[in-house]
Parts: structure tokens; C-alpha cells; sequence
């Protein structure tokens, strides 16, 4: 208990849970996430929402399949966008498709000025592992400090907690 005090008192504020969900899954790990580390939830929201049509895999022409083919695709962000220079930490969360993050969480890292922050993927999935597009995320992305990412499909909060305490050391 007093260890959790200690921790969210040293890092209160200067978290930042910045995610992508098209159908809700990633959000709900975000929350969990949030409520683990006392962070400031951010939803990067598409300008244009992704419609279910949007996100058949089965087409080849749907949305999700050309931007996911397109290495340099760069979907819109809309609303408010977080001022990153209030946090030291920027934990990235997404969907995996195609076994990368989506293309407009490259949006994201390139609106922002990462350099030196402390940056932590973590995703949701139909049963891909992280490794894949963090790696694909830390090579096109080198500027910040990249720790290792998690798949948080089902995780409860005490290891959620140790894992984001962890990180901090
Ligand atoms: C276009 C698209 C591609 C996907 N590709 C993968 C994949 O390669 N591997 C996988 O395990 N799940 C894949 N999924 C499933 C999603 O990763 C999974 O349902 C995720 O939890 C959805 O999160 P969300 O509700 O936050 O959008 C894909 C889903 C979509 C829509």
C-alpha cells in the first residue's frame, strides 16, 4: 500500500496513456492502465472514424487494408491534441492489425517531440504477440527512449501495476 502512495505520488501527472481503439478493446486496457499508474488518459481519435466497413480485413480495399499496406499512410488525428511536454513518460497503446500498430499511431509519434521521453508500447489483440510492431515502431521511430512493450489482452492490476512500477526504476 505504501509502496503504491510512493509511486503515484513521485510519478502522479507526468504519465501520459495515449491510445487508439477502433471498437473499444485497447480503451478498456488504457483505463486499466490508468487506474494502475495514475497517468493521464489521452484517446487519439481519427478524424475521419473508422466505420466497420473500414476495418474488414477480408477486403483488400477497404481502409485499414490500404493504409496498413502503405508504409507512409498517415491517417488525420482530430480534437485536442495533449501538450507531451507535461510528462516524462508516454506509454503508447494500440490494436495490432496486421501484426503492426496502426498507421495513425505513427501520426501521433510524428506530431510530437519525443526525443529523450521514456516511450512504452502496449496493445491489444486477436492473439498476435507486441514484439513485431514495437519493433517495427522503434525503428521508424528512434528518437525516444523505446522500453519493451506489453500485450495487455488479460492482465489484472497487480501485474499491470508491477510491471509500470518496474518500468520507473
Ligand atoms: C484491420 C484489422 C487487422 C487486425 N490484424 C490483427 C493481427 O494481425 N493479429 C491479431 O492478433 N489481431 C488482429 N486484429 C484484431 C485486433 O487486434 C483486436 O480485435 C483488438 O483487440 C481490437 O482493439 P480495439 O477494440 O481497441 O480496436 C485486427 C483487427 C483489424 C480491425
Amino acid at each position: 500500500q505504501q509502496r503504491q502512495n510512493m509511486y503515484k505520488e513521485t510519478s502522479d501527472n507526468r504519465i501520459l496513456i495515449a491510445y487508439f481503439s477502433a471498437t473499444g478493446t485497447t480503451a478498456r486496457a488504457a483505463e486499466r492502465l490508468a487506474e494502475a499508474t495514475g497517468g493521464t488518459l489521452y484517446a487519439i481519435v481519427p478524424s475521419r472514424p473508422y466505420t466497420p466497413d473500414d476495418l474488414d480485413w477480408h477486403d483488400k480495399r477497404s481502409r485499414s487494408s490500404a493504409e496498413m499496406n502503405d508504409p507512409q499512410a498517415r491517417p488525420a488525428i482530430g480534437g485536442r491534441q495533449p501538450d507531451t511536454e507535461d510528462y516524462d513518460t508516454v506509454f503508447i497503446g494500440y490494436p495490432i492489425w496486421w501484426d503492426l500498430a496502426p498507421r495513425i499511431i505513427d501520426t501521433f509519434i510524428e506530431s510530437h517531440d519525443l526525443k529523450g521521453k521514456t516511450v512504452i508500447p502496449f496493445a491489444t489483440s486477436g492473439g498476435s504477440g507486441i514484439a513485431h510492431s514495437a519493433e517495427a515502431l522503434r525503428k521508424s521511430h528512434p528518437g525516444p527512449d523505446w522500453k519493451e512493450g506489453r500485450l495487455l489482452n488479460r492482465t489484472d492490476e497487480k501485474s499491470l501495476r508491477e510491471w509500470a512500477e518496474s518500468l520507473q526504476r
